[in-house]
Parts: C-alpha cells; sequence; structure tokens
C-alpha cells in the first residue's frame, strides 16, 4: 500500500494546525505491541512510541494508538522515525473492558480501550435473510446506538438482496422504522446492486467501518468496493480449509473509488455492548412519546397517563420496539456504571453538541 499523497488517506488541512513542530503526519494501520505501522506521505513505517506516548497510555489505554489514528512522525538522529503525538481523533470506536476474557466477560477494570478512530461512516450490515431468519431488527437496533455512540454516521444496509424477491421492500419499511433518521440501503454484492450507492457514502476520501453479524456479506462487499480480493470471505476460508483465525486482515483497506474501509477482528467483534446516549437516538420515537407522558420519570409500565403504552395499544409504535428500548436501556445502565468516568464525560460533551445538531436539522424525525 502507498500513498504519496495522503489526501488519498483522509488527511485534511484543519488537521495540519494540530501537528507539533518538526513531525510529520501519518495514519496508523495496523497496532502490535507497542509499535505500529504507519503510513506516511514517504511510505509505510514500522514506528515504536515515544516515551510520552508509552507513558500516557499506561495511565489511561485509550491514549493507545489504534488503527485510523492520524499520529505525528519524528525522525530520531539515527534516521527511523518514532511515533511522537497521536492527533485529536475526530470519532472513535471505545470498548469499555481493556480485555474480554476466556470467559468471555468484560475485564472490569473501568477503562477503555480504542478500537477505531477517525471513522466517519459506520455502515450496519444486517442480511435480508440469515438461513431462514429475516433480518434482524433488534441487532440493527444496537448497532445504529453502537455507531452513533461512536461520533460516526450509522447507514444501514441490508445485505443479500437478492435471497428476497417479494416484500423486499415491506422489509426496508421496517428496517427504517428501526433507524430513524438514518439512511437505509438495499445491497446484493452478488449482483453488484447498490454497491456504487455504499462507495459513494465514501466520497472525499472518507473513513468507514462494516459492522454486522458473521455471515452478513461484510468481506464480500469489502471486495466489491475495493474492485478486489482483499478480505477472505467464508467461502475462500472454507475452500482452502484454513480456520478464520489464522486470517490476516489488512486492517486500512483503500478503495478504488476512493476512500477507506477499517477492518480490524476487534472491530468485527465489537457489538452489544458500549452504549449510552446512542440508545435515545435510535429510539428517538420512544423518547419523544415520553415526553407526553404525565409523569417526567415514567417507567411506561402501567403509569397513568403514560404516552408511550398508548402509542403501543393504538399500533403506533410497534411492541417489540419498546421491549428493545428497555434492553438496551438496561445493558447501557450496565456498561455505564463500568465506564470510565473522565472519558463518559467527554462523550457526553460531544453528544449534546451532536444531538442539538440533528434536533436543529430535524434529522432524528421519523
Ligand atoms: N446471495 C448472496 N450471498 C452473498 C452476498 N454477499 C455475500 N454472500 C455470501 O455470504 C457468505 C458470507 O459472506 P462474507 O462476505 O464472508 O460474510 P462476512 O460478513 O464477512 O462474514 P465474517 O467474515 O464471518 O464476519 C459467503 O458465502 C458469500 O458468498 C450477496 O449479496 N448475496
Ligand atoms: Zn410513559
Amino acid at each position: 500500500m502507498s500513498f504519496s499523497d495522503l489526501s488519498l488517506l483522509g488527511w485534511t488541512g484543519s488537521r495540519a494546525a494540530e501537528l507539533p513542530d518538526d513531525t510529520v503526519p501519518a495514519r496508523v494501520a495496523r497496532v502490535d505491541r507497542g509499535a505500529a505501522e504507519v503510513i506516511a506521505a514517504d511510505g509505510q513505517h514500522h514506528v515504536r512510541y515515544s516515551a510520552p506516548v508509552r507513558r500516557a497510555s499506561a495511565a489511561d489505554p485509550v491514549a493507545l494508538p489504534c488503527v485510523g489514528d492520524w499520529v505525528a512522525l519524528r525522525l530520531l538522529p539515527e534516521g527511523r522515525y518514532e511515533l511522537d503525538a497521536v492527533l485529536p481523533r475526530s470519532t472513535a470506536f471505545v470498548r469499555g473492558g481493556v480485555s474480554r476474557d476466556s470467559v468471555g466477560g468484560l475485564s472490569g477494570d473501568g477503562q477503555g480501550q480504542v478500537l477505531a478512530a477517525n471513522v466517519d461512516v459506520v455502515f450496519v450490515a444486517e442480511p435480508s435473510m440469515h438461513s431462514t431468519d429475516f433480518a434482524d431488527l433488534g441487532r440493527i437496533e444496537r448497532l445504529v446506538a453502537l455507531a452513533w455512540e461512536s461520533g460516526g454516521t450509522p447507514v444501514v444496509l441490508v445485505t443479500k438482496s437478492d435471497l428476497f424477491d417479494d416484500g423486499l421492500d415491506d422489509l426496508l419499511a421496517d428496517v427504517r422504522t428501526a433507524a430513524p433518521g438514518v439512511d437505509v440501503h438495499a445491497v446484493s454484492s452478488l449482483r453488484g446492486e447498490g454497491v456504487e450507492l455504499v462507495g459513494s457514502y465514501l466520497g472525499g476520501s472518507r473513513t468507514a467501518v462494516i459492522l454486522g453479524p458473521s455471515g452478513a456479506g461484510k468481506s464480500t462487499l469489502v471486495n466489491a468496493l475495493a474492485g478486489a480480493d482483499v478480505m477472505e470471505t467464508q467461502q475462500v476460508r472454507a475452500a482452502d480449509g484454513r480456520g478464520r483465525h489464522t486470517t490476516v486482515h489488512r486492517e486500512l483497506i483503500p478503495l478504488r473509488g476512493g476512500g477507506i474501509v477499517i477492518d480490524t477482528p476487534g472491530i468485527r467483534r465489537i457489538g452489544l455492548y458500549d452504549m449510552n446516549q446512542g440508545v435515545d437516538l435510535v429510539f428517538s420515537d420512544i423518547e419523544e412519546l415520553a415526553e407526553r407522558c404525565r409523569f417526567g420519570d415514567c417507567g411506561h409500565d402501567g403509569e397513568p397517563g403514560c404516552a408511550v403504552r398508548a402509542a403501543v395499544e393504538s399500533g403506533e409504535l410497534p411492541e417489540r420496539r419498546l421491549e428493545s428500548w428497555r434492553k438496551l436501556q438496561r445493558e447501557a445502565a450496565w456498561m455505564a456504571s463500568r465506564t470510565d468516568a473522565r472519558l463518559r464525560k467527554e462523550q457526553q460533551n460531544k453528544w449534546k453538541i451532536i444531538t442539538k445538531e440533528m434536533r436543529r436539522s430535524g434529522r432524528n424525525r421519523p
């Protein structure tokens, strides 16, 4: 991968002002215990972290460089670069626990870890059919919440749309109800339908991730966008008999039509934790109804004058959606109790601004 022009990697003039003196910019393509693969204007480099970066990261893992970060490189007297600073992130996927240990629980140390940074567009891929099941609206809600939480813009892709003959329009309508204010598109990588439209979100060298369950067709879509087989799909893995864990992913993938996709094992596994305010936006319809409940702290659980229950009764609000909302609220509360307080505050501040913007532009009106 070679980029003579960093703007193809998403570098913008506004970031230049944040670059310390006597350093050059680079973007992190991969991290590996105390060192990173970065792409600078003069090519790819393997760089170690400076002492200040190491100290900051020891105090708070959120300061560790991660894929997608823009960083400052300083040329050392012996002629190699050192990673001197992580430039301020515009967006970040933060995981609440540092490690998911073998029992599958969060580490419980309450510290965050950044899985990917400076992601502009978050595609939420949900297959129209998953073995014998239809698209899972609850999963879409969760992943859209996570996308909002990162600061990026979610776009829902109903993948494998070719598996659907009749009723695709109905399905898309249901998905739109599950993700108010979010663009929803049908995509078939197999037929090449919708692929160009997906690519159009990445104009101006924007950066994307694709979230979604295994088998949603994420790798196939990335290959279609990249115009080359940069990802091993499940089919290829099955054909050459290699287990998925041995697959070496390229983590920062340039696309033929411009733009970049970040794909890391961490982002692939990211799922159903780390949500707070994102939930409010996904359920903006419920939040709006709740403003009309008689009691400010209404639990929508049989209280008199409850506008939310009334909407369920009248069929305006699907019961399923109220249940999803309750479930996500509980999880978000649980996660929030475990997330580093400072980080949470930062996210909340950012969130207030985004919410305000959305209110103003009316984007969260279903
Ligand atoms: N019918 C149909 N099948 C597709 C489409 N896109 C992908 N597939 C198939 O679905 C299977 C899974 O596709 P992948 O791209 O490997 O899915 P993934 O989301 O990357 O899966 P993981 O790597 O396990 O996360 C493969 O057998 C693909 O050939 C599509 O548009 N239509
Ligand atoms: Zn109520």
